[in-house]
């Protein structure tokens, strides 16, 4: 039916969503920034990202694509690079899982390319 050759298998955005996950072995990115431990979070950040976020975003079908998952994935990245100097643990895996989930993301472009 046309939705589905519209919309990326949402197969595919699942486990793009899950291989994303699974690279952020410190599970840093898993729920969102707790403001109560991180009061003065949101002065740097306007729209706080996480996986949990984007997973229940997925199954509430608001990812059309490969490209609007990835776009709450750059933020997620982009947030904490933002608000966590270059000299801790968390701008470091943010570095790392910006790297390793570009070429997860586009491989899953050209996967849902050829579903599609
Ligand atoms: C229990 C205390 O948790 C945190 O302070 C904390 C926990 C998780 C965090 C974070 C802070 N900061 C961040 O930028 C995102 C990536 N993750």
């Amino acid at each position: 039916a046309l939705e589905v050759q519209l919309t990326p298998a949402l197969v595919v955005l699942r486990s793009t969503l899950q291989q994303l996950q699974d690279k952020d072995t410190a599970c840093i990115f898993t729920t969102p920034v707790n403001l109560k431990e991180v009061p003065d979070y949101l002065e740097f950040v306007s729209e706080p990202m996480d996986f949990s976020t984007m997973r229940e975003k997925l199954e509430a079908q608001k990812y059309c694509s490969v490209a609007d998952l990835e776009a709450d994935f750059n933020l997620m990245v982009s947030n904490c690079l933002r608000y966590n100097s270059s000299d801790t643990v968390f701008h470091r895996a943010a570095l790392q899982l910006r790297q390793v989930g570009g070429a997860i993301l586009r491989r899953a472009q050209r996967q849902a390319l050829s579903a599609g």
